[in-house]
C-alpha cells in the first residue's frame, strides 16, 4: 500500500530523512516511533506531497507521488498534529462542509457520519460546537473526517499529543475497528511507546533512518531490551 524509497531530504546542512526506505502492507496498524526531531513530520510532509524530498519517491497504491501525485493522494487520508476544525461550528457542520468539499452526495455524507459518529462515541456530541468538546473528543472528530473519504491509507501524525491515557486508548481502539472492519492501511506516527505496543508492525526512526522494524517483540529483541521502552530508549541513545 505504502513503498517508500530512498528517500532524502535535507535543511542546510541538516538531513531530516537519510535515504530512508520502507514499505507497508495493505490493512497494517504500523507505528512510526521516533523521539523528537527523527524526521517523522518530514515525512509526512513529504507523505502528503507538501514537498518533493530531495531525493528519492514515494508510491501509494503503486501511484508515484511524483509523477501522479493528485491519484496517489486520492488513497489517502490524514489527521495533522495541528489541530484544525472549525470551533464555532457544530461537530455536524464541520464534517458535512469536509464531506461537501470532497463531492461526497449528500445522502452518503450522512451515512458515514452517522455510522463512524457511532464508532467514535459522538453521535450525542453532533449538534454541539467544537468548542464545547474535550481535546480527546475533537481529536475523534478530525479522525472520523479523515475517514469519510474512505482513505485506503490513514495518516496519523503525533495525533495524541496532549491527551490523556483513556482518550488516547478509545482513539487508538476506534482506529483498530476500522482496521479490522475496512482493511484501511494505517501509518501512526508517534514518540510514545505506549503506543506502539499493540501495532502489527513497528518502524523506529531515529535522525532520518530506521533503526529497525518488525512487530513490537522483534523489535524489542533487534534493538536489546526486556521491553520496547528500554530498547527503543537504548536504540535511540546510542545510534549515532
Ligand atoms: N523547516 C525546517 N527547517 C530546518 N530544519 C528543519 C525544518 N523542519 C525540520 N527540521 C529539522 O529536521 C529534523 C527532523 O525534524 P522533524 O520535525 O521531521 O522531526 P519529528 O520526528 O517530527 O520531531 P517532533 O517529534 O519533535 O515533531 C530535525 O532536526 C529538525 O530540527
Amino acid at each position: 500500500m505504502l513503498k517508500v524509497q530512498g528517500l532524502t531530504q535535507r535543511y542546510g546542512s541538516r538531513v531530516a530523512l537519510d535515504a530512508l526506505s520502507l514499505s507497508i502492507a495493505r490493512g497494517d496498524f504500523v507505528v512510526l516511533l521516533g523521539p523528537n526531531g527523527a524526521g517523522k513530520s518530514t515525512l509526512f510532509q513529504v507523505l502528503t506531497g507538501l514537498f518533493a524530498a530531495d531525493e528519492g519517491d514515494v508510491e501509494v497504491a503503486g501511484l508515484s507521488m511524483r509523477s501522479d501525485a493528485r491519484r496517489a493522494l486520492s488513497h489517502i487520508g490524514v489527521v495533522f498534529q495541528q489541530q484544525s476544525l472549525d470551533l464555532d461550528l457544530s461537530i455536524a457542520r464541520n464534517l458535512q462542509f469536509h464531506a461537501d468539499l470532497q463531492g461526497l452526495p449528500s445522502h452518503e455524507a450522512r451515512e458515514r457520519i452517522a455510522f463512524e459518529a457511532a464508532r467514535f462515541g459522538l453521535v450525542a456530541d453532533l449538534q454541539r460546537s467544537v468548542r464545547e468538546l474535550s481535546g480527546g473528543n475533537r481529536r475523534k472528530v478530525e479522525l472520523v473526517r479523515a475517514l469519510l473519504a474512505r482513505p485506503d491509507l490513514l495518516l496519523m501524525d503525533e495525533a495524541t499529543v496532549g491527551l490523556d491515557p483513556q482518550s488516547r486508548r478509545d482513539l487508538i481502539d476506534g482506529l483498530r475497528d476500522e482496521v479490522r472492519q475496512r482493511g484501511v492501511t494505517v501509518l501512526w506516527a508517534t514518540h510514545l511507546v505506549s503506543e506502539a505496543e499493540h501495532a502489527d508492525r513497528v518502524l523506529v526512526l531515529h535522525r532520518g533512518r530506521l533503526l529497525a522494524s518488525g512487530t513490537p517483540a522483534q523489535v524489542t529483541s533487534s534493538l536489546g531490551g526486556d521491553t520496547l521502552e528500554a530498547a527503543f530508549l537504548n536504540a535511540t541513545r546510542q545510534a549515532g
